[in-house]
């Protein structure tokens, strides 16, 4: 094997703090093993984007780029490569508070383990990631975890706005604001029609509440939206799951956090598994990508895949 060139990308602030307070950790053993590496790390929100795009000038055939951070660091570092028109092997240290792309792609959710696999795996993984065109807007970008529109994205933007979240996640008390925000959401969000072409195929729901486009099982940090998603079976699974009463929908929302899957075969929550998706809404709604936001307005929005290699 080539001696390896290590470019880290570090979200210091990814976790509430958690990608700073492992890194000395991190670097303690890439002294240990001689291995040659280079740190960035980023100052302000979506600086890893910027960072992606200039290190994109230097990459050589022998050089992997290591995320430091949570799913949105990852997302926008992807992003940034993306755009650059570049091409580099991943490896992807989980420090964020919900980490679904790591428990998606079976990395080590202890970051020490999860470089020491980096550095000793020899063949790279390549894994499906979903690209995103938004007419509205015309905007492209990929994603590694799910897109969604709705409720959960509702979710994330009151959680990204809220001040109280980086406390409350330092008093290891984040999941009770995230329950409360998302009660608050639920209250907020009116369920709305959506179109979606499924494979050529078209059809119209008329009380779609969170409609998510995802690669891999989980979101939300860990609820597993749809088990039967794989990350190298080369489709996208789309969920949309309709509002035709409250109670209806919390009682799906609470066997998705039970064992069983028994949501599945429920008849408000729909499964599609395909190549190429297309989504509209006449309605303004919440969009996430990768718990990142996105726009609220109608969305109009069309997914395919692309290919992307990790050692893990
Ligand atoms: N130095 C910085 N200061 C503040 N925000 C930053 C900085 N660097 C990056 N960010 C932003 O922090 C946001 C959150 O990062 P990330 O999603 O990786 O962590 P997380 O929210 O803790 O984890 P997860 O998404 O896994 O729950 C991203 O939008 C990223 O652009």
């Amino acid at each position: 094997m080539k001696k390896r060139n290590y470019l880290f990308i570090v979200n210091p602030e990814a976790g509430s703090g958690h990608a700073q307070q492992v890194w000395p950790q991190l670097r303690h053993w890439l002294n240990e093993q001689q291995l040659l590496y280079s740190v960035h790390f980023t100052q302000y929100p979506h600086h890893e984007y910027q960072l992606a795009q200039e290190l994109a000038h230097y990459l050589t055939s022998t050089t992997i780029l290591v995320v430091v951070g949570g799913d949105g660091t990852l997302h926008e570092t992807l992003n940034g490569l993306h755009h650059a028109g570049v091409q580099v092997t991943i490896g992807y240290i989980p420090c964020g508070s919900g980490n679904d792309f790591a428990r998606g792609a079976n990395i080590p959710a202890d970051p020490l383990a999860a470089l020491q696999k980096i550095t000793t795996t020899t063949d790279p993984t390549t894994l499906d990631i979903g690209v995103f065109y938004e007419k509205t807007r015309n905007i492209t970008a990929v994603f590694t975890n799910n897109l969604g529109i709705g409720f959960d994205a509702r979710v994330v933007h009151q959680t990204n706005r809220a001040p109280s979240k980086k406390f409350l996640n330092k008093v290891r008390l984040g999941i009770s604001s995230y329950v409360l925000l998302a009660i608050n959401a639920f209250f907020r969000q009116r369920a709305f029609q959506l179109t979606a072409t499924i494979d050529g195929k078209t059809q119209t729901y008329e009380r779609a509440f969170l409609v998510t486009t995802t690669n891999h099982p989980y979101f939300g940090g860990g609820v597993p939206i749809m088990p039967l998603a794989k990350m190298n079976d080369g489709k996208l699974d789309l969920v949309i799951i309709e509002k035709k009463s409250t109670l209806k929908f919390i009682w799906l929302f609470i066997t998705m956090l039970l064992p069983g899957h028994r949501y599945l075969s429920f008849r408000n929550f729909h499964h599609f598994q395909a190549n190429q998706i297309d989504l509209s809404t006449t309605s303004s709604e919440f969009g996430q990508a990768d718990g990142e936001v996105l726009n609220s307005d109608p969305f109009n929005i069309s997914f395919t895949l692309s290919k992307q290699q990790f050692l893990i």
